[in-house]
């Protein structure tokens, strides 16, 4: 941001407040939404009005919901009004960017509402899309913020650098900067622990980290660990089955047993918290009768153990269904040990961030609670992020 000219321009924001929502659409957790209000306020500082964009969710799955009630939050976080716009491209929300005021604040709605943010294709490309041609006129940079998704190549992430000028946000740019050190030879060993439920996106993680070798030792819980214990000839029973089925998952198969059968440092849940008609019982894993929502107390132990003793620990992903209170344990003790061991440690993806206390107060110098959740790993696996790389063709473009 101090490479360009940031003053009195209006400005387009990409932000990244997909949060973790609950059954009935309440956002869960306000972090990723409250990490922007830095950059916001510097821009509002200098005399810019900002219009934000942002995806929630994916279609299709119960957490694409609007973004009214993150303008809400992100309002009372900023000390500002930010207006909601029930609209992204329509003629509502060209006119109400055109009208729109210094230092005030618009939300467009989720970007995701438009079909083309669903492509993943080339900067080139993508700058051409309906989204850039009609926004794009309407402002005078562009700014992305939105490191969580800055491992997608979409319209509003890789289009706009090249129409206008273009620059990284403080978020930003101050996570490219925090995780730099993962990268550091002598901090070893590095350990992640991953878990969650985008187990397609994590496994090409997995596959990198293990090319690269980067990881000393991976630990995995959610639907990640499922995976791998099918892999390893576990029986998890027909209902496991049916669920890693119903996701697309048991397609991975093949490609996790030829990780396993590389010798990949990959280790999977010894028991598990499982739910069987509404009761949770603790079952080892070679005998599975309920459906699993997260790893077990021993295999909590034995990571809590492996986690203290490293260098870098990287946790992304929780280890079970943390939405119920009944299956955050195992998220909650694999946080614990990483606080608590001598490792810098790096926490990524909405849902593990939101298991944090509250409360708690981190030393900046040995926790980073990154934004990012796939971009976080995709960058640490040393693999180039398309927003970054459109941010430096814009640089290239202008000079
Ligand atoms: N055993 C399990 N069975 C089903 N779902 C699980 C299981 N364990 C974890 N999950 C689900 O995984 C989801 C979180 O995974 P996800 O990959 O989205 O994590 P994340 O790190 O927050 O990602 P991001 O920040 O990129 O969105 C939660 O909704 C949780 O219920
Ligand atoms: O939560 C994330 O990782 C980012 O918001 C990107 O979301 P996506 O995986 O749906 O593209």
């Amino acid at each position: 941001m101090d490479d360009i000219d940031l003053h009195s321009k209006k400005v387009l924001l990409r932000v990244d407040i997909n949060s973790p929502v609950s059954e009935n659409g309440k956002i869960l957790d306000d972090s990723r939404i409250k990490a922007h209000v830095v950059t916001i306020k510097e821009l509002l500082n200098n005399g810019n009005s900002v219009v934000l964009i942002s995806h929630q969710g994916r279609p299709g799955d119960k957490d694409f919901i609007s973004l009214e009630e993150h303008a809400k939050i992100l309002s009372q976080h900023l000390g500002e009004e930010v207006t909601f716009i029930d609209d992204v491209i329509g003629p509502y929300a060209r006119e109400s960017i055109k009208k729109l005021e210094s230092k005030r604040v618009l939300l467009l709605d989720n970007i995701r509402l438009i079909s083309e943010e669903l492509i993943e294709a080339p900067p080139q490309q993508h700058a051409k899309t309906f989204l850039v041609r009609k926004l794009a006129p309407l402002f005078d940079a562009y700014v992305n913020d939105a490191f969580a998704t800055a491992h997608r190549s979409q319209p509003s992430i890789v289009g706009f650098p090249l129409v206008l000028p273009s620059a990284a946000g403080r978020v930003m740019e101050r996570e490219v900067s925090a995780l730099a050190r993962i990268f550091n030879p002598e901090d070893s060993p590095k350990i992640f622990v991953l878990g969650g439920g985008k187990v397609h996106d994590t496994i090409r993680i997995i596959e990198n980290l293990v090319r690269r070798r980067i990881a000393d030792r991976i630990l995995t819980g959610g639907l990640v660990a499922e995976l791998f214990a099918v892999a390893k000839g576990m029986n998890l029973n027909p209902k496991n089955m049916e669920i890693l089925e119903k996701l697309g998952i048991l397609s991975l198969v093949p490609r996790a047993r030829k990780l396993l059968l590389s010798g990949a440092p990959i280790e999977i849940p010894v028991d598990y918290k499982v739910e069987n008609n509404g009761s949770v019982s603790e079952e080892p894993s070679n005998r599975i009768n309920g459906i699993i929502k997260d790893i077990g107390t021993t295999t909590a132990e034995i990571y809590s153990s492996f986690i203290k003793e490293a260098k870098v620990v990287v946790l992304r992903g929780p280890m079970g269904v943390i939405e119920d209170e009944r299956f955050k344990d195992g998220s909650k003790s694999v946080l614990k040990a990483a606080l608590e061991g001598q490792g810098y440690v790096i926490i990524g993806g909405g849902h593990m961030v939101s298991v944090l206390d509250k409360g708690s107060n981190l030393d900046s110098s040995k926790v980073h609670i990154s934004t990012g959740g796939g971009a976080l790993l995709l960058f640490l696996s040393g693999e180039k992020l398309p927003a970054l790389e459109a941010l430096s063709l814009s640089r290239v473009s202008k000079s």
